[in-house]
């Protein structure tokens, strides 16, 4: 793979740099609550324009249904970048348009600029080569050099991510590099115990990365969203909790598996539920109930862990040596709901192991709760990306960045 450094050595004044970025930040209406994700980036983006070139950044926002969508723009980040890199950064209201072209053949040596969201166009995450490989053509004539520094996203086989960089020259970004050079620690010779900490609302996603991680990890701990199909897995009442019917019966295998196999994977013992998802804006009180995870009341919903289960996990965390944890154990976004979240946090600190925290929101909790990231072994900005790479995976994001 070769490293943005080859390509700062073979001069970049004067070149048209694509830079996919992964600025999938959390909002609450247009205010950025935690900007980890673009601060990450800015090293490359910096680079690239102290040596001259004409930078044009690119990212998806949320999860836009192929349109245009006021609530997922751009905007918000691209004048955080700005703020954060001391620079007037100019915005494309349109990913691939009028606008795009205009702001981009405006851009002179060393300024940067921000396309809107490539998920507003139907292309950039289509099943369909032909589609997808049609939007990368549409990018690719906005740049003459690529640059993949979006590790968030490395795990999507989506065009600006895997089809674009096969139409340009291509580099990783120093993020990249980065995130690649830890992440490969916990594959190559991991120390032992090595405990993994799952949890979050991407249930279907992250359901299928227990399969190879039942093969690598000790101990397994499901916390948020996920713990639910677990818990009607084993033939528990889990009310309006979130839940992946479909994904039932793997699950069960998944159990049967771990207890066959030696591998603990641990769930929760009891679970705060209320009636309702909690209103953030509001703020007002979630009046959270707790009970065993055995005996969830119909119609209710699970919300985060509770107190036993925070004890559990401090203690199955605490000789780990090793520890792995993506996904919030609960809504860590109310107060109400941030016990759980916080507990795995101060339980990874308490640790005497290498600790790696992974995900957008994870990272953003760990920060927004108030603990000091530089505690951590690293903060990983991919959850889904990490998670996949310690699978052993082939990502489609980093393949397309190889030779
Ligand atoms: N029990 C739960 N029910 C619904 N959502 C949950 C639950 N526990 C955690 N969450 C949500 O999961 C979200 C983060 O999930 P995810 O995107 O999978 O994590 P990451 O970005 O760290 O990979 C948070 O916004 C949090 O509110
Ligand atoms: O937030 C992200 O992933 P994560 O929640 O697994 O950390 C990335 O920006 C990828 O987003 P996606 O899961 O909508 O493709």
């Amino acid at each position: 793979m070769k490293t943005i450094d080859e390509l700062l050595s073979e001069g970049v004044a004067g070149k048209r740099v694509f830079v996919r970025a992964d600025l999938n930040v959390p909002l609450d209406g247009t205010a950025i609550t935690d900007d980890g994700r673009i601060r990450a980036v800015v090293p490359t983006v910096k680079a690239l324009a102290d040596a001259g070139a004409r930078v044009v950044v690119a990212s998806h926002l949320g999860r836009p249904k192929g349109a245009p969508d006021p609530a997922f723009s751009l905007a918000p980040a691209a004048t955080r970048l700005g703020e954060l890199l001391g620079a007037d950064v100019a915005f494309a209201t349109d990913t691939v348009g009028e606008s795009a072209s205009a702001t981009v053949a405006g851009l002179a040596d060393g300024e940067v600029a921000v396309v809107e969201n490539l998920r507003f166009n139907a292309g950039e995450t289509s099943k369909d080569d032909a589609e997808r490989g049609a939007f990368a053509d549409q990018l690719a004539a906005l740049a003459d050099v690529y640059v993949g520094d979006g590790f968030g996203a490395v795990h999507r086989r989506h065009a600006s991510v895997f089809d674009l960089p096969a139409r340009l020259p291509h580099y990783a970004g120093y993020l990249i590099a980065t995130e690649v050079g830890v992440l490969r620690k916990l594959t190559d010779d991991v120390k032992r115990p090595y405990v993994v900490a799952l949890g979050g609302a991407k249930v279907s996603d992250k359901l299928a990365v227990i399969d190879q991680l039942l093969g690598k990890a000790d101990r397994i701990l499901i916390g948020g969203g996920m713990a639910y199909t677990f818990l009607k897995a084993k033939g528990y009442e889990v009310g309006s909790s979130l839940l992946q019917e479909d994904q039932i019966p793997a699950v069960q295998e998944y159990l049967e598996r771990a207890e066959k196999s030696g591998v603990e994977l641990v769930l929760p013992v009891d679970t705060l539920v209320a009636g309702a998802f909690p209103d953030m804006k509001a703020k007002a009180p979630g009046n959270p109930e707790t009970v065993a995870a055995d005996a969830m009341p119909a119609g209710k919903m699970g919300l985060d862990i509770g107190p036993e289960t925070r004890k559990l996990y401090a203690s199955k965390l605490a000789d780990a040596a090793t520890v792995f944890w993506n996904g919030p154990m609960g809504v860590f976004e109310h107060p109400d709901y941030a016990e759980g979240t916080k507990a795995v946090a101060q339980a990874l600190l308490d640790s005497p192991g290498f600790t790696v925290v992974g995900g957008g929101d994870s990272a953003a909790a760990v920060r927004t709760l108030g603990f000091d990231e530089q505690a951590f072994g690293h903060i990983s900005t991919g959850g889904g990306a990490s998670l996949e790479y310690l699978e052993g995976k082939t990502l489609p994001g980093l393949a397309a960045l190889e030779d």
